[in-house]
């Protein structure tokens, strides 16, 4: 034991003399962890959950490290999900990790060219030429995930979190074998151990991800073109994100979706809304449709579909086909069954409510157990999670965590969808305001779009509020805050709101609920 440790000292000593001062400071601390230095939380992968928890467990006064595999801070959702997307970051062009995610950045570049091009002439504004320039949008989009990684790794200086870069194993409930990306092989000793290992793309079968004609979304963000034809297979929040960026773009794209209906889990009056709008920005759906078959051996790709109920087949050609029918958790290959940690079929990890799996002092957080796959859903777990293991009380309420479609206009909720009450068999009323009625999207010629609340008929308790309308993943938390402090809609209806915003539609939507409307 003592000559390997000796061995990594002298690796450590090596990568000292190399420049990247990142590299240093993680042979150094792989070389301290190893010489036997036992953290009080070692955390197993660097996203929204783990990075939050190590910062977390940091700040409440723990030794903790945090292992990554990535080479980068920010897990799926900062490297090839959330934020790339909102943005248009094409990370494969400038990153050194597939995984980078541009979609936020991707979604904003595309709808300021698609205003550019359908919105600004209405407004009086003009162009005499306008153009689409991809690597200048990917480079924008790579700025603002690097950018936001080494933010990770500077606050992790800060809160004195040890950043350990390789990928972990668990070889004793107590211990985490690392293969450093550096090279080498070291060993985290933890006294607690959370493994927030996040999700992979969730493979179809036949169907085998090439990331240049057949691509998860972490190549929908790396196309060096514009497919003239895209097809997106699942009609969920990937999907339609992906399809969004690429639409404005000028492909012309098709979703292929096995359920009758887009993003299956929304409130269904919202969803047709939805649909509708997303068919007037040229979406095609084949909605009640499996994929049965892929040919790529041309140009493009053949893919052979069949109604789901089954039927006669056809053909559906494209040039790229998006794989986004879901996520799976990533949780195999590290060691969970060496220490006998359960997990459910689908491969997610069974945790109490303190987060903790079968195993003693063994915890998981984040899209690597049950629940909803967000980023901020990860965090909540996160915080949480440490706060039991600091002897504190933690707690998710996993009722109240807000979902968002990043489309223009988005598409907010929180709460329950009217089904959901009413399989319940809650007595309820509904109060709806469309935004056709609200001054500031008409002023902005925004006005597609609706907010629904839906509230317990005895209390007026808000139990769920649904809102399309631009910005509705930032006007939903006030929505989010009613739920967590149990308001009613006459508690939000008589709530002052600014004039002219476009939340004056949910104090409408609120004041239809209980009583009356005033602009309808
Ligand atoms: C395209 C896309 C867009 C998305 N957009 C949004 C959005 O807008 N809003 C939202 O809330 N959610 C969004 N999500 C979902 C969000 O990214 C996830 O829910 C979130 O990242 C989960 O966080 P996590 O920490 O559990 O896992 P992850 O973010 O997946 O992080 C896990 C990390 O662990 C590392 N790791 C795994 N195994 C090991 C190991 N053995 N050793 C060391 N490191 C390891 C991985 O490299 C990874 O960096 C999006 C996802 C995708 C794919
Ligand atoms: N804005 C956000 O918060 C955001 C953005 C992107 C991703 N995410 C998260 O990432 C996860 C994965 O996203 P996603 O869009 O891949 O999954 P999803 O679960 O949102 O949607 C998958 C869709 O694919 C359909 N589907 C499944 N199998 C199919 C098949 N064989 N053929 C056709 N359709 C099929 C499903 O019915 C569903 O509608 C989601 O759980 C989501 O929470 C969140």
């Amino acid at each position: 034991m003592a000559l390997a440790i000796l061995a990594r000292r002298r690796a450590a000593d090596a990568v000292l003399r190399r420049p990247q001062a990142g590299a240093v400071v993680s042979a150094w601390r792989a070389y301290a962890a190893a010489a036997g230095e036992e953290s009080d939380v070692v955390v197993v992968g660097g996203g929204p959950g783990g990075y939050v928890a190590a910062i977390k467990a940091a700040q409440l006064g723990l030794k903790t490290t945090c292992i990554e595999k990535r080479g980068a801070l920010g897990g799926t959702c900062l490297n090839v999900g959330c934020i790339p997307s909102k943005v248009l970051r094409l990370p494969c062009l400038s990153l050194p990790h597939p995984l980078f995610s541009p979609i936020a950045a991707l979604l904003h570049s595309s709808h300021m060219y698609h205003e550019a091009k359908s919105s600004f002439a209405h407004h009086g504004v003009k162009f005499s030429n306008l153009e689409v320039d991809l690597p200048a949008m990917m480079a924008q989009k790579d700025k603002a995930v690097s950018g936001l990684t080494k933010g990770i790794e500077g606050l992790f200086k800060k809160n004195k979190v040890t950043y350990v870069k390789g990928f972990g194993k668990l070889a004793s409930p107590s211990e985490v074998s690392v293969d450093l990306i550096d090279g080498g092989n070291t060993v985290v000793k933890g006294k607690n151990i959370i493994i927030a290992t996040g999700s992979d793309v969730k493979s179809l079968p036949g169907i085998t991800i090439d990331e240049k004609k057949i691509v998860s979304s972490t190549g929908a963000l790396c196309l060096s073109e514009i497919p003239k034809k895209l097809v997106v297979i699942g009609a969920g929040y990937i999907g339609l994100e992906m399809g969004s960026v690429w639409n404005r773009l000028g492909s012309e794209v098709t979703v292929v979706e096995f359920a009758p209906d887009i993003v299956p889990s929304m409130d269904g009056e919202i969803r047709k809304q939805f649909q509708r709008m997303l068919e007037k920005q040229k979406f095609k759906f084949m909605l009640k449709t499996k994929v049965v078959g892929c040919d790529t051996s041309g140009d493009g790709v053949k893919l052979t579909l069949e109604p789901a109920a089954g039927g006669d087949q056809t053909i559906l050609e494209a040039d790229v086909v998006l794989v986004s029918a879901g996520r799976t958790p990533f949780t195999s290959g590290i060691g969970l069954e060496t220490i006998g940690v359960e997990t459910d079929k689908a491969g997610r990890i069974l945790v109490d409510k303190r987060f903790m799996t079968n195993v003693n002092g063994v915890y998981a957080i984040g899209d690597a157990i049950p629940g909803p796959m967000l980023a901020h859903k990860a965090e909540e777990d996160g915080v949480a999670c440490v706060e039991f293991i600091a002897g504190k009380e933690g707690h998710v309420d996993y009722d109240t965590v807000p979902g968002v479609v990043y489309t223009h206009p988005e598409v907010a909720s929180v709460g329950k969808t009217e089904e959901q009450v009413k399989a319940l068999g809650i007595a309820y009323s509904v109060g709806k305001f469309p935004l056709l009625a609200n001054s500031r999207a008409k002023a902005i010629d925004d006005a597609e779009g609706i907010v629904k609340v839906v509230a317990e008929k005895e209390t007026d308790k808000i139990l769920g509020v649904h809102i399309m309308a631009p910005n509705a993943g930032e006007i939903i938390h006030e929505a989010v805050l009613a739920l967590q402090y149990g308001a009613s809609s006459e508690d939000v209806a008589r709530t002052c709101h600014a004039h002219p915003t476009v939340s004056e539609a949910l104090k409408e939507a609120c004041l239809q609920t209980f009583s009356k409307a005033i602009h309808i």
